[in-house]
């Protein structure tokens, strides 16, 4: 399954918000309509969100293109400003529009436009293939952590419909599942937009895993039953000390999960690391609007007027974590020290 599909003049992308009743892709020819659609949650989950914005760099670096060099500088620094906007807890956006940014930085002033042009879809194009080995890297890893069959419970999406493509969280599932050690999936449903529902279920349904949808408010009834032996998320931004921001909702299965002596894994790309933030209290937490949990499928299920509040991501303390599953191995706690390895290792690739 593709999130996304990049045919060197346009975008196509999964619209996630019609999964899984309507398979529809939308054909993006601005990077506006890319913007957009991060904004809106047509593609969504953290390396998607950062690959759909590489791709949208270079169609907005296209539509600025001018003679002008400071004139189309300018506008770079528009688009790319508008692209950070759209969206601020994943951080893979952010590491993204820098990667696309540093050609800019280092190759504005030594090439001619249409050789820069090029060198930003290449860049673009790059971002989205290393998603994919690096997800294949990956589930290796994790999948190594079952020697036997288990059952898993998982939230949100992290599969391929919130990477390029394979998943993170599901990308390990899938390995996991090919090398015969997969039991059954439990997957949340994740209030208030339903990915685990719509996006979770379908996903595993179409590669036949077993999987049972539990609403958000079951998991640890499922837990006490012993029904799950390790829960496997994605991550949105994760901080030096391991503090891990993901959908809503999994901090609580965090700590159900260590109330039941049940292994908490978290699965994510390098990309999603913040060296910069120390903790994760300094991580941003997008709030959305209250539509999302006063209306049910557009039907509304709470009184006019109420109070809302409707944060998109929680934070995870990295002492509820039993292991960081990324493509240069799976980090184990002390996590400050195992984190600053990781840098200095991406440092090395560079
Ligand atoms: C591999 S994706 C991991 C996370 O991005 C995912 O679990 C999640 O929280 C996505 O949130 P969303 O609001 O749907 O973009």
């Amino acid at each position: 399954m593709q999130s996304m599909l990049w045919d060197g003049q346009s975008l196509s992308l999964l619209n996630q918000t019609k999964l899984p009743a309507v398979v529809e892709y939308l054909k993006c020819t601005d990077y506006e309509r890319i913007g957009e659609a991060i904004k809106k949650l047509e593609v969504r989950g953290a390396p998607a969100i950062g690959a759909a914005a590489a791709f949208a760099f270079v169609l907005g670096a296209r539509q600025s293109a001018k003679s002008d060099r400071l004139l189309f500088l300018k506008d770079i620094e528009s688009v790319d400003g508008y692209l950070r906007s759209t969206r601020p807890t994943a951080v893979n956006l952010f590491w993204a529009l820098d990667q696309m940014m540093n050609v800019i930085k280092e190759q504005s002033d030594r090439i001619e436009l249409p050789n820069l042009l090029n060198l930003l879809e290449q860049k673009a194009l790059f971002i989205a293939a290393e998603d994919k080995r690096v997800n294949h890297t990956m589930a290796e890893f994790g999948a190594a952590l079952f020697k036997e069959p288990v059952s898993i419970l998982t939230h949100c999406n992290a599969g391929a419909l919130a990477t390029v493509e394979w998943g993170t969280a599901l990308g390990v599932i899938r390995q996991a599942f090919s090398e015969g050690n997969i039991k059954r999936v439990f997957a949340d449903e994740t209030r208030p937009l339903l990915q685990g529902a719509r996006l979770t279920a379908f996903e595993l349904q179409q590669d036949h895993i077993p999987v049972t949808l539990i609403t958000d408010n079951m998991a640890g009834w499922v837990m006490k039953n012993k029904m799950v032996d390790a829960v496997i998320v994605g991550a949105d931004r994760i901080a030096a000390n391991g503090d891990t921001a993901n959908k809503i909702g999994t901090y609580s299965v965090a700590l159900l999960s260590h109330m039941h002596q049940i292994p908490f894994y978290v699965a994510a790309p390098a990309s999603t690391f913040d060296f910069s933030m120390a903790t994760g209290e300094q991580i941003p937490i997008e709030e959305r609007g209250e539509f999302e949990v006063t209306h049910f499928q557009g039907i509304q299920s709470a009184p006019d007027g109420i109070a809302v509040f409707n944060p998109a991501f929680d934070v995870t303390p990295n002492q509820y974590i039993t292991g960081i599953i990324t493509e240069y191995g799976v980090l184990k706690p002390n996590y400050q020290e195992e984190i600053k390895q990781l840098k200095d290792k991406m440092e090395e690739n560079r």
